[in-house]
């Protein structure tokens, strides 16, 4: 049985999933070096933020197929290490969205009626009304930084409040920001004339220290930023300076350069500093969401299945992943298919997408025919993950052919693999929703099944052989399951594909060849 090991607190559902597949260890609060030591006994890390994943942890994660963050932000994850490995690094998303905005339109609202502070007093036993005399959000400007999930639910509620919205997100569109009935601006704008500015941007080197010194002293006196995307966007020390020197209104945080808030200035600041302790995603609501979201697809690529939210497979959207899974399983057994019957090393890969494929998204096929061709040489540690690389380093070329026209099949896949030993080719199809069935191989029809252990022969189509390859497998004791000729013309060249029970026996194969008509045969696993 596979083995889980969730090392920051997961809302109970998830851990229900993984249950069903996998013996779950809940250790939460492990240093790094106790996480190292035992990291090796793991199939898959389940995380949120306060685990630091880094290479030292991958690298003694020997068994690890799957990080799953139960989140959005993978950046306390070494990804890069992850892919070399094979490692699939998961997220969720969408899970915590609305929670994360939520906060963020809580910490503009507390941040302009002061109500932490007020809270506060009243609780010491005050009743001080004149001190926490606020600010209206309607009419003022809102400046959103990062028009993506987050920011866009900001925004849309903002609107309701009756803010005017202003936006910069150098990847959207200006219709998509109209949508949202926010003005696209640009940088320098939106810090001049926001009366409240919202971060909702991944940490990049890009955006690191965006909010510092100098960019502090464009917005207005007063100002209040709100930081509920990612410790570090805002330089601590600037904004603390800042906010002491009355250069600016006000900030609310939630996130932090370094977690747990550690000595900071910020601490001793008065109501126009609000500080929470990373609490963006902590509703219930989202835990189950995100807790649900990932331990589904640490589940599924347990089973073997890929997942819907990886961050390092390029191309497999939810969407997009739902409507191709199918189709890349048989990208996959078309792969291993061909790579086995090329036998040597593969130089260039053929890949025909025909009917409703073309119109397709071609990198996930193109990734799961690589991993089906690979397995044969790097076995297990072949995965979507890693097969683009791996295929790269082998020096293997990927031709890409579109054919939109429709022939006996939906959807048609065509692999050809040219290499140290000639060139094979399959085509396969999906015969309903899902059930694949090889259509052709090297250019001989056929209509089979694929099973796990198969058997190819290129022969002369002339009576007598096949009994005698039925003959001389029942000498060796294998078991025929089913057998299809495929041939062009009668009594010319044919392909003949068995699939058998058991593995073929040593030594059998050179006996094949000895039956006079046949030319060459190939024993395939599946
Ligand atoms: N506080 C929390 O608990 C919490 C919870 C969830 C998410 N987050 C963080 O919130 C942030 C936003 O998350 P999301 O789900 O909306 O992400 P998203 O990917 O949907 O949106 C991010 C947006 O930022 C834009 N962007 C990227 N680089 C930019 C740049 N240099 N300048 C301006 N815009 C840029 C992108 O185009 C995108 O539209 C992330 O940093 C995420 O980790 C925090
Ligand atoms: O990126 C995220 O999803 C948020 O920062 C939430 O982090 P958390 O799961 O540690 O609350």
């Amino acid at each position: 049985m596979s083995k889980v090991l969730v090392s920051d607190s997961i809302d109970q559902a998830g851990i229900d999933i993984l249950s069903q597949v996998a013996t779950v260890d809940v250790k939460i609060g492990l240093k790094p070096a106790e996480l190292i030591e035992i990291i090796g006994e793991y199939d898959a890390l389940m995380i949120r933020s306060s685990t630091r994943v880094t290479q030292e942890i991958i690298e003694a994660g020997t068994q690890l197929k799957i990080i799953g963050r139960a989140g959005v932000g993978v950046d306390n994850v070494d990804v890069p290490a992850a892919t070399r490995r094979g490692i699939v690094v998961v997220n969720s998303p969408e899970g915590n969205t609305i929670a994360a905005a939520e906060h963020a339109l809580a910490m503009i609202l507390a941040l302009s009626r002061h109500i932490p502070d007020a809270n506060a007093s009243v609780k010491r036993g005050a009743w001080d009304r004149n001190s926490f005399v606020g600010a209206e959000v309607y009419k003022k400007t809102l400046g959103v930084v990062g028009l993506g999930k987050i920011g866009s639910h900001v925004a849309a509620v903002a609107k309701t409040m009756g803010m005017k919205l202003l936006a910069y997100d150098p990847f959207i569109s200006t219709e998509r920001a109209e949508q949202l009935g926010c003005q696209l601006v640009e940088l320098d704008l939106l810090f001049q004339q926001a009366d409240y500015i919202t971060l909702h941007i991944p940490k990049t080197p890009e955006t690191t220290h965006l909010i510092n010194a100098t960019t502090l002293a464009k917005m207005k006196p007063t100002a209040r930023i709100v930081n509920c995307a990612r410790g570090g966007i805002i330089d601590e020390v600037a904004l603390a300076a800042a906010l002491k020197a009355g250069k600016i209104g006000g900030a609310a945080l939630d996130v932090f350069e370094s977690e747990p808030l550690g000595e900071s200035e910020l601490r001793s600041l008065g109501k126009e500093v609000i500080l929470t302790p990373h609490l963006g995603a902590s509703t219930a609501e989202a835990q189950v969401n995100v807790a649900i979201d990932v331990a589904e697809q640490i589940r599924d690529v347990i089973l073997g299945l890929p997942a819907r939210s990886a961050v390092n497979i390029p191309g497999l959207g939810p969407d997009v992943l739902e409507e191709l899974k199918p189709y890349m399983q048989l990208a996959e057994t078309l792969g291993n298919l061909v790579g086995q019957l090329a036998g040597g090393r593969v130089e260039v890969l053929n890949i025909r997408l025909q009917g409703e494929l073309a119109t397709n998204k071609s990198q996930p096929l193109i990734v799961a025919a690589l991993k089906g061709l690979l397995y044969q040489a790097l076995r297990e540690r072949v995965n979507y993950v890693n097969a683009s690389i791996e295929a790269k380093e082998r020096g293997i070329r990927v031709i890409e052919t579109r054919d939109a026209s429709i022939r006996d099949y939906a959807g048609t896949l065509h692999l050809e693999a040219t290499g140290t030993l000639g060139t094979h080719s399959v085509t396969g199809a999906l015969l309903g929703e899902r059930e694949i069935h090889l259509t052709d191989v090297d250019g001989f029809p056929i209509n089979v099944p694929p099973s796990k252990y198969m058997l190819f022969t290129l022969h002369r189509d002339m009576p007598g052989i096949i009994g005698k390859l039925g003959s001389l497998l029942g000498s060796f004791n294998v078991n025929i399951a089913s057998m299809q000729v495929g041939r062009k013309i009668v009594r010319g060249d044919a392909v003949m594909a068995l699939s058998i029970d058991d593995p073929l026996p040593e030594g059998i194969l050179d006996e094949i060849i000895k039956v006079p008509g046949i030319r060459d045969a190939y024993t395939v696993t599946l």
